[in-house]
């Protein structure tokens, strides 16, 4: 079965260079052409689907609102949950990432964005953005509501998902597409290709391209490749 993985198109923030994270921004037009693009490439690979996952922001679930409509199958079930959510960037969402670096040095910005375990500075409860104060996240045990995320503590909350509502899926032998995010796909990644804690830092992954998983039975990789 097939396990198609597509970060979202460009966003709004994307294309202004802001940190992301659980803010809930629109594509960006050029985000939209990316989703569309990415949705003729599936139909012209014959690729089908029996099951879509998304998050619960809006650049993913549009992304694969259009994917699917280009590919004529708008009519697959959608599941979506905040478990498949950008890693929460904590106090630095809204900031510019290049003024960021300028203030806190490129090595310091890179860390907090590409290292596995450091954490981005904290934000805190009272923040009028936190995602205590959205009727989204209100079923979230409040102990898990982050303050801001590494990738280690993204893969935490990912892999329960994984292995609750994505691997039943394709072990039942269903194609399934899964559209979320630049680092939520990441610790994806890095769990199905047993990519080590080093190693992650350098795995980068466009917007609205499709990476093509071929998996074996028991899920293990055989193949994988981008449609572009
Ligand atoms: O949340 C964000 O800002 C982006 O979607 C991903 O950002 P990154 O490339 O800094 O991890």
């Amino acid at each position: 079965m097939k396990l198609v993985l597509i970060r979202h198109g460009q966003s709004e923030w994307n294309k202004r260079n802001l940190f992301t994270g659980w803010h809930d921004v629109e594509l960006s037009e050029q985000g939209v052409a990316e989703a569309k693009q990415a949705g003729t490439l599936i139909k012209e690979a014959n690729i089908t689907f029996d099951h879509a996952f998304t998050s619960v922001l809006k650049r993913a679930v549009h992304t694969l609102n259009d994917v699917l409509a280009e590919s004529n199958q708008d009519w697959l079930p959608v599941t979506k949950s905040w478990r498949l959510n950008e890693r929460h960037y904590g106090a630095l969402q809204g900031l510019n990432k290049e003024e960021t670096a300028v203030k806190y040095g490129a090595d310091k910005v890179l860390q907090w964005r590409r290292s596995y375990d450091v954490l981005p500075p904290l934000m805190l409860q009272t923040d009028p953005n936190h995602p205590s104060q959205d009727r989204r996240y209100q079923a979230i045990d409040q102990r898990m509501l982050p303050s801001g995320e590494n990738l280690k503590v993204t893969l935490e909350r990912v892999l329960p998902y994984w292995t609750d509502a994505i691997a039943p899926a394709l072990l039942q032998g269903e194609n399934v597409i899964v559209a979320a995010h630049g680092n939520s796909l990441r610790a994806l990644i890095k769990y199905l290709e047993n990519i080590s804690d080093d190693d992650i830092m350098a795995v980068e992954l466009p917007t609205g391209t499709p990476l093509v998983y071929e998996l074996a039975a028991d899920l293990t990789v055989t193949n994988k490749y981008y449609l572009t």
